[in-house]
This record gives C-alpha cells, sequence and structure tokens, in this order.
C-alpha cells in the first residue's frame, strides 16, 4: 500500500486514470450500493461516462429532480439480498414505465433518468449492438446516482450547518445575501448561481471535512511514479483529508473556518497545487459536482430564509467515516423560527 500525501504525485495518478485504476470492490455494502460508473474501467468506463454525461449538463440541471462472511445466509444478509431485489424491482418498475412512454413519442426531458435514457437510446441507434447500456445497467446507474448524491451532498450540508452555527457572522453574511438575490421568494437556479458567498463556504466546508475523505486506485502492471517505480498489483491512496489539512500548504490557519481563503478562486487558495480535491480530479472527476453545488445551495438558502441556528451544548464533534465522512453522534444543531 503506497499512502500519497504529495501534490504532485496525485496530480500524476489522477490524470492518468487507465493506468491507476479503482479498486475492484470487495466490500458488500459497497458492491450493493455503488457499482455503475463509479466502478467501471477502461472501455467499460469511457462508455458509461459518455451516455451519463448529458444528465449533467448545467443547462439540464436547471429544472431537475431525483425520483426517488457474505456467502452466509445470516438473517442479515438475507435481509441485504431481499432490499437489494425489492430496490431493484422497484427502478426497473419506474424505467418500464418511461420507456413505454418513451415509445409512445413522450418527451423524457424532465429528470435524470429521462435524460439517461434518451441519452442512452441515441447511443444504440447510432451504433452497433454492443453500444448502449442494458436495463441492469441502467439500473446500477440509479442505485449509483442515489447513493453517491444522497450521502455525500447530504454530509456537505450537515458540516454546513455545523459550521455557520459555530459561526454566526458567516450564517449572517450568508442570510444577506440570500436576502438580497431572493428576499422571500423561493430560490431559482439563475439566482443560486450568482450566490458567492454561500460558494466560498462550500468550498471551505469541503476543505475541511470532504465527504469523500481519500481516493482508491492500483496498478495492474509496473508503473513509473514520480521517482519510484511501483510493481504491479501496488494500492494507493491519495489522502484528500491529510492534504486538505497540510499545513506547509494552507497556512498557520488550517483548522480554522476561513471561507475567504477561496474568495480568488482555488487556485489562487492552492498556489495551483493539487492539494484540494473534494471531487477528485482528472478523467474521473465527480460527475454530479455542479448538481450537487447547486442541490446544496438550494437546501441552505431555503434553511437561511427561515431558520437562525446556533449549536446545541449536547454536540459532540467526531468527524467519523462510514464510507462518508459524518459526524458520528448527530449535528446537533437548534434552529430558531425567524
Ligand atoms: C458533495 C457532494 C459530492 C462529493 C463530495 C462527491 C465526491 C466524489 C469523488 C471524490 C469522486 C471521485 C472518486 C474517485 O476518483 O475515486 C466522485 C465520483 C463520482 N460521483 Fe460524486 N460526489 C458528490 C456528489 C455526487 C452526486 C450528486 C452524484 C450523482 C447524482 C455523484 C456521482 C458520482 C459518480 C457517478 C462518480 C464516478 C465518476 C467516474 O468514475 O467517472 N456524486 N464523487
Amino acid at each position: 500500500m503506497v499512502h500519497i500525501t504529495e501534490p504532485a504525485i496525485v496530480k500524476e495518478v489522477l490524470a492518468n486514470n487507465y493506468q491507476f485504476q479503482k479498486l475492484r470492490r470487495g466490500n458488500p455494502l459497497i458492491k450493493l450500493l455503488l457499482t455503475g460508473l463509479a466502478d467501471a474501467e477502461s472501455e467499460q468506463w469511457s462508455k458509461h461516462r459518455k451516455i451519463i454525461n448529458p444528465a449533467f449538463h448545467v443547462e439540464k440541471l436547471k429544472s431537475i429532480y431525483i425520483p426517488g462472511s457474505r456467502f452466509i445466509p445470516t438473517k442479515r444478509n438475507k435481509r441485504m439480498k431481499e432490499i437489494g431485489s425489492e430496490v431493484k424491482a422497484s427502478i426497473r418498475s419506474i424505467i418500464n414505465k418511461r420507456i413505454i412512454a418513451m415509445k409512445e413519442g413522450e418527451s423524457n426531458n424532465e429528470d435524470l433518468l429521462g435524460i439517461l435514457l434518451d441519452s442512452n437510446y441515441k447511443e444504440i441507434k447510432q451504433g452497433d449492438n454492443t453500444s448502449g447500456l442494458s436495463i441492469d445497467e441502467v439500473i446500477e446507474e440509479c442505485k449509483l446516482f442515489y447513493f453517491a448524491g444522497q450521502e455525500t451532498t447530504g454530509n456537505l450540508l450537515l458540516w454546513t450547518m455545523v459550521l455557520l452555527a459555530q459561526h454566526s457572522d458567516w450564517q449572517a453574511q450568508a442570510r444577506d445575501e440570500v436576502s438580497l438575490v431572493f428576499g422571500g421568494q423561493k430560490p431559482d437556479t439563475d439566482g443560486l448561481n450568482r450566490l458567492k458567498i454561500i460558494n466560498l463556504i462550500f468550498y471551505e466546508v469541503l476543505r475541511l471535512y470532504p465527504p469523500v475523505v481519500l481516493l482508491s486506485r492500483m496498478i495492474h502492471q509496473e508503473t513509473k511514479l514520480g521517482d519510484i517505480t511501483l510493481p504491479a498489483g501496488s494500492f494507493l491512496q491519495l489522502h484528500t483529508m491529510l492534504l486538505h489539512h497540510d499545513r506547509d500548504i494552507w497556512g498557520d490557519d488550517v483548522k480554522e473556518f476561513k471561507p475567504q481563503r477561496f474568495s480568488e478562486g482555488v487556485l489562487k487558495a492552492t498556489k495551483g497545487q493539487a492539494s484540494y480535491f473534494p471531487f477528485g480530479g482528472g478523467p474521473r472527476i465527480c460527475i454530479g459536482m455542479n448538481f450537487a453545488l447547486l442541490e446544496a445551495k438550494m437546501a441552505l438558502a431555503m434553511i437561511l430564509q427561515r431558520f437562525r441556528f446556533d449549536i446545541s451544548p449536547s454536540y459532540s464533534h467526531a468527524p467519523h467515516t462510514i464510507i462518508t465522512l459524518q459526524p458520528q453522534f448527530g449535528a446537533h444543531v437548534i434552529l430558531h423560527k425567524l
């Protein structure tokens, strides 16, 4: 296992996604939740990514809504299997309804699934019989959107609530910005894209508490990396969390919540180094990044319009990783209606 905390090496690994591949998943929980694009490699990855990409184009995000020892037959494993089949059956029935509607000529561009099916249909029409995704593959992508989108964005929002509850000056600035842009109206996409202060806040929350704390890779053949040659089969871990908290890169205030450090952009804050990558990087950068930031801005703006919030005396600070980084004992925040 090679642990990487050098920005230049992080850049090299992320840029060469065919050499440095994601791990084949052994963990049954991750397997249940995360196959599809996030787990695909080489040609399979580029095929999936090409078909899925249109679903995440910024223009399309304007009106989007997301619908809503392991082989031993223990009670828990049986339940996991049952849940797996139930989820699959329920997604399959949603997809079948959509396909029927599409065949009857109904337009289907209103949400991620519609755009994905549309893009897949176009790919099948243009290519040979190996092109396009099968229904089972579409089901895996839907599960992935749900999990990858839910846990990560949810934790970004939780940590934002905790930090703004602890830093009432930033909470007030964020609320002032929301009222300047929207007044009491429901936030819209154009307005959300103009929220500068909230953007800085999210960048800083993602620096301090990145939902994905490290990226794992492996190599299948001997590979040169920096000055060393690694044998085939080596595992690599790129330490997002450690780099985000590196005093030599960020300065003596590295542990403090200071959104203003991003006021002139990420490049300036990192002095151009690959020392900040909450969404990964290179060709396999998070496909849902813009969607996640838009969704989190929408939720935060609506909360700020309605509540002031403080940290509760019962809050106990314990960042803890169960796949994503989360507050182990919850985010105890007291809301006051405005
Ligand atoms: C704050 C929210 C989010 C964070 C911090 C986040 C973080 C990440 C990171 C670090 C990676 C790269 C993993 C690696 O290189 O090993 C990734 C990939 C991915 N993310 Fe996200 N993500 C977020 C939201 C979302 C959302 C909302 C979706 C979908 C609806 C999504 C879908 C994906 C997919 C499909 C990949 C795999 C892309 C590929 O391998 O080509 N993510 N995400």
